[in-house]
């Protein structure tokens, strides 16, 4: 998270958060050509403004990294993505395989598709490996099977019977983005999935993301381990101070040194 004294400026120079209103929103469906499509994302905590006019696009099966230095706003976008209450979005659009999710609820948005893995996981406690997956599966639509789940990820077959809380911390990420895939999600969204992971663990989530991609999930990955997410990912957009910095090849980014001094610093 970054420091408050952002916050601060941010509340001082911005305007103030304006009642939600998406009716002024043009039909961007018509001209968007991507399955999954962000548009001129507004929204604010009380009335911090953070994430301050975010679009992108992304296609089908498409890996994409969003990044950019603490506090540019990566982990609000993805929250306003999937429709949570805070930070609450105000303006812009976010369009699904040709739902509109802007004017739903978090629940809605989950149902349509939208599949978050938060930073702190959120296993539940007092329940094994697989009761956490069952509880997943319990609304619908239903997604992956429990065995299909298991093939991709043996270690959590191994560990079923345990409690989820008590796997290490690569362990815990892999049951997170199981309990994912066991509801029928078309975008996966993570958020910071390599923290705190030694590299080895690392690369063994990167081959998992890389078979889900395989199997036409399309994943928005935020991570700050920049290098790492621009190894995996086609396409990258950078934020900062909540805006759009750079949309392009993840490929560009990691050739491009100017660029990655000035808002990745690295
Ligand atoms: N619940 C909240 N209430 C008020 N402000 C918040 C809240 N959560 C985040 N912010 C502020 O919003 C801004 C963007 O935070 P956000 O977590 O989206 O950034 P980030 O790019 O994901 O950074 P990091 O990698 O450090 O988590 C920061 O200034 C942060 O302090």
């Amino acid at each position: 998270m970054a420091d408050s004294s952002m916050n601060e400026t941010l509340l001082s120079e911005q305007p103030k958060p304006k009642r939600k209103d998406f009716s002024k929103n043009r039909n961007h469906a018509a001209t968007a050509p991507a399955y999954f499509s962000v548009w001129d994302l507004h929204a604010y905590y009380g009335e911090s403004y953070i994430v301050q006019g975010v679009s992108f696009n992304v296609h089908e099966g498409e890996i994409l990294a969003l990044l950019g230095r603490n506090g540019a706003g990566k982990t609000s976008t993805l929250r306003a993505i999937a429709r949570m209450d805070d930070p609450m979005l105000t303006h812009g659009e976010i369009w699904l395989d040709h739902h509109h999710l802007h004017d739903r609820k978090s629940y809605e948005a989950a149902q349509l598709g939208i599949g978050l893995v938060p930073e702190d996981r959120r296993i539940i406690q007092g329940l094994t490996v697989e009761e956490n997956l069952q509880l997943a599966q319990i609304v619908e639509p239903k997604g992956w099977s429990l065995n299909r789940v298991y093939e991709l990820f043996p270690r959590l077959k191994e560990r079923r019977k345990q409690e989820g809380t008590t796997l290490s911390g690569g362990e815990q990420q892999m049951l997170a983005i199981a309990r994912a895939l066991v509801r029928d999600i078309k975008v996966l969204l993570l958020d910071e999935p390599y923290e705190g992971l030694a590299p080895v663990i690392v690369d063994e989530i990167e081959k998992t993301l890389n078979i889900i991609k395989e199997q036409g999930i399309t994943t928005v990955i935020v991570e700050q381990n920049a290098v790492r997410a621009l190894q995996l990912a086609d396409r990258a957009v950078i934020l900062d101070t909540g805006r759009v910095v750079y949309d392009g090849t993840a490929d560009e980014v990691l050739e491009n040194e100017a660029l990655r001094n000035e808002y990745l610093a690295i």
